[in-house]
């Protein structure tokens, strides 16, 4: 049987006491761990950043030398850092790649998704929802990442998922499905965790 549902858990109480902005924290602090992709002086995007639990993890993984940047629909509060930038983006409209290239034109050694829809209940449409944003997160991945990058985004597990590991798969060297220990009991969410891009493939040689 699954952990219950306790909102005031475990991984809420240390984040308070350890001054974390979320719980969510502890969880790419896992995936950090299990997969040490960023080094110090790396730039990373953090996409779905508030309220910015991630963002302290990802700064301190990258240092003063590193770059951070971090967007959400909802405002984030800001950073004292000045290598956090953080802006109020929703990744799925028109302008969002302008917007972000306004921001920060890239490339990234990282492009990491936390992103989660309003769920509405009706589980095929959330799956669907929690896909598109999973897709539009590998797309900013493969097209803003350098090789050797990595990519992780957290999605419901069910509908199309299978899909998405072979997309995942189609631009990384190795993929890997993380389940942090924070996750709540219940949930259906897993992070989908791509390391080392490849590169680009040259375009194949015209015939004489
Ligand atoms: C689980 S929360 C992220 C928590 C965050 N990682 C942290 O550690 O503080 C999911 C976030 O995804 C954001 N989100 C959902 N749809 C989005 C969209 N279209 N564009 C940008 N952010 C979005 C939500 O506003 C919400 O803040």
């Amino acid at each position: 049987m699954g952990k219950p549902y306790r909102p005031k858990d475990h991984y809420f109480k240390k984040a308070k006491q350890e001054g974390l902005r979320a719980r969510s924290a502890f969880k790419v602090d896992e995936i950090l761990k299990r997969y040490p992709f960023l080094k110090k002086g790396a730039t990373v995007l953090d996409l779905g950043a508030a309220p910015g639990g991630f963002l302290q993890i990802l700064a301190d993984a990258v240092g003063p030398n590193g770059r951070v940047i971090g967007v959400d629909i909802v405002a984030i509060r800001p950073f004292s850092q000045p290598f956090v930038k953080t802006a109020v983006l929703d990744v799925l409209a028109d302008d969002f790649d302008a917007k972000l290239s306004e921001l920060y034109d890239g490339p990234y050694d990282a492009v990491i998704s936390d992103m989660a829809p309003k769920t509405s209940g009706i589980r095929t449409t959330d799956e669907a929802r929690s896909l598109r944003l999973a897709r539009k997160a590998l797309e900013l991945a493969v097209t803003r990442g350098r090789p050797g990058s990595a990519f992780v985004a957290k999605l419901f597990m069910g509908g199309e998922f299978e899909e998405f590991r072979d997309e995942v798969r189609a631009g990384f060297e190795e993929v890997k499905l993380v389940r942090p220990e924070a996750t709540r009991g219940a949930s259906m969410e897993v992070y989908v965790v791509g390391l080392r891009r490849k590169a680009p493939s040259a375009p194949a040689p015209v015939a004489p």
